[in-house]
């Protein structure tokens, strides 16, 4: 049985609304059967996105876009679906409130959607992959995202700023208005590469500092167009490291990309790079669906319809900070999901390098090499200094671990030109093969002896630690010398999230209050007050 549904989008610039068709018994892929869409789009004279404004315009705006998706439907409505956050509060009530009226003159149920959940569904149904990875790369968010357990689990996400503001903030600073990614992008094709910092924590990174830099940069007087190159350049080679990390530690080999910013050639391009490096499917939706649209909102209304979604008036309040991994996914109860898998994925080889086994006469492991690929998708000067970095913090922090008392392998060589490092065997397998409440408890005890030395992992997830007699840390590529309550306690949601995203949420709250005992044993408690604070901010609350 077919269903038609209305879907209404207006979270922050675009008033939008689309009927989409939907056969759940006979699905057409989304380039047979594209939802109709008519969006009214609220370009601010100067400057950013105005919530007083854009709310003036959703007011002004929806009720158009909805006649004309209704004029253009074939026949009934059987739900209304609209998006319910997250988003600007002035907004979402408009629409809210709109979604309301009409489902109730339409005599018809209300389905509640997750934006977020929406800009990655979309690209979902449109791939028709099994169970992707998703980048939301949008203007107030960026998140990676992977089913499992009946949510999408954040992997990782921005420390700061959504990756659009980010760009808008850096535009705003430099004088032009809503919405900046285009014209970054349309001066970054005449600009050459400036170093920017570049942030990444496991599969969180951070745009703050970037932006700051970029803003110094133009003051100084580099020209602009290099200035948004290098923006380019930089911003998007995270977020296409951090998809590499979800893809390799979930075992994953596909990728579908959502959100506004994924209207970007160049992320893209990098992203379509990448995946084809190591032999991952990649897909983005047309421009139309990646940005702000009712479209995706319809498809997965009527999604969420079909699997018997329906939201009473009364508890159908927006949710300005409405999180992805707060949905229940109803409507893919038995999907496969994304999760890591230690038979799944290649037993060492990591997202940013090579790693090789040396062997005794006997068959025993005994040396291991580590080569830091260069990464064609990344700007030759940025993978040079990366893998450079990386390669001379991994041999340094790897010996001063192991000085403090941590195991880690010794380290026999050093190669800093060819990015490669020789480190004695160590272990007979992952983390992720042996987590038990006695390793989580290992590993928080050498993480708080690593911390009380002013020392940071960067990247401990179930990866980077090798389970033998012994715990060992390895993989010291992302470590640095810090003695913030704030860095350590990031280090422990590294870790936290690295657990939720490989066994169910049961187990990992057992196997993480172990891990928080063995801290709290050795370490300073201010650093899981602290990772109480960072939770707080958002994920798996
Ligand atoms: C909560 C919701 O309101 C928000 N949506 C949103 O911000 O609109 P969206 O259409 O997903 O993304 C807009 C962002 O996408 C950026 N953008 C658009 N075209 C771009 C391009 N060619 N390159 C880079 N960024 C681009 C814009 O600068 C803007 O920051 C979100 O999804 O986070
Ligand atoms: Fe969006």
């Amino acid at each position: 049985m077919t269903v038609r549904v209305l879907g209404i989008e207006g979270t922050a610039w675009a008033a939008s609304a689309a009927v989409f068709e939907y056969d759940p018994a006979d699905p057409a892929p989304l380039d047979a059967n594209p939802p109709f869409i008519e969006t009214d789009a609220y370009q601010p004279e100067s400057g950013g996105i105005h919530p007083r404004e854009a709310a003036e315009h959703m007011g002004e705006a929806i009720p158009k876009v909805v006649e004309a998706a209704l004029d253009a439907a074939d026949g009934p409505i059987d739900a209304v679906a609209f998006s319910r956050g997250p988003g600007l509060g002035p907004c979402l009530r408009i629409v809210g409130t709109a979604a309301r009226a009409l489902a109730g003159t339409l005599d018809v149920p209300l389905v509640g959607v997750n934006h977020m959940v929406a800009h990655l569904e979309i690209g979902r149904h449109g791939s028709g992959f099994d169970a992707p990875v998703c980048l939301n790369a949008s203007g107030a968010n960026a998140h990676l995202l992977g089913f499992h357990d009946g949510r999408y689990r954040v992997l990782g996400e921005t420390m700061d700023t959504g990756v659009g503001n980010a760009i808008d903030k850096f535009t705003r600073h430099v004088g032009w208005s809503h919405p900046g990614g285009p014209k970054v992008e349309e001066a970054a094709a005449d600009g050459e590469y400036v170093d920017l910092p570049y942030v990444v924590k496991g599969m969180d990174f951070s745009f703050s500092g970037l932006m700051s830099a970029a803003k110094d940069e133009y003051d100084a007087g580099t020209p602009v167009e290099d200035v948004c190159f290098s923006l380019q350049e930089t911003i998007f080679a995270m977020l296409a490291e951090v998809a590499e990390r979800a893809l390799s530690l979930t075992g994953a080999d596909e990728l579908v990309l959502g959100g506004g910013v994924g209207q970007n050639a160049r992320l893209r391009e990098m992203l379509e790079s990448m995946c084809a490096e190591r032999g991952a499917e990649f897909y983005a939706p047309d421009a139309r669906y990646l940005r702000d649209n009712a479209g995706m909102i319809a498809v997965l209304g009527a999604k969420m319809f079909v699997a018997g979604e329906r939201l009473p008036i009364e508890d159908s309040a927006i949710d300005p900070n409405f999180r992805p991994d707060e949905v229940d996914v109803t409507w893919r109860t038995g999907e496969p999901t994304v999760s890591f898998d230690p038979s799944a994925a290649p037993a060492r080889r990591g997202a940013e390098a090579v790693v090789s086994v040396e062997r005794t006469a006997d068959g025993a492991p005994d040396r291991i090499v580590k080569r830091r690929v260069p990464k064609s998708y990344r700007h030759p000067e940025l993978d040079a200094r990366l893998r450079r970095e990386r390669t001379v913090a991994e041999a340094r922090l790897t010996s001063e671990a192991r000085r403090q008392g941590v195991p880690t392998p010794v380290v026999r060589d050093v190669d800093v030109p060819e990015a490669t490092l020789t480190f004695d065997a160590v272990g007979d397998c992952d983390l992720g093969a042996a987590l038990s409440p006695e390793t989580a408890r290992t590993v928080g005890e050498h993480l708080a002896t690593l911390h009380q030395a002013g020392l940071v992992h960067g990247d401990p997830t179930v990866r980077n630690v090798r389970v033998g007699e012994r715990c060992y840390l390895i993989d010291f590529g992302l470590g640095y010398h810090s003695g913030h309550v704030e860095d350590h306690a990031m280090d422990c949601h590294v870790f936290g999230g690295s657990v939720r995203g490989t066994v169910s949420a049961a187990d990992a709250d057992a196997l993480l209050d172990a891990f928080e005992d063995g801290y709290a044993a050795v370490g300073d408690e201010s650093v899981l007050t602290r990772l109480r604070k960072i939770e707080g901010r958002g994920r798996y609350t």
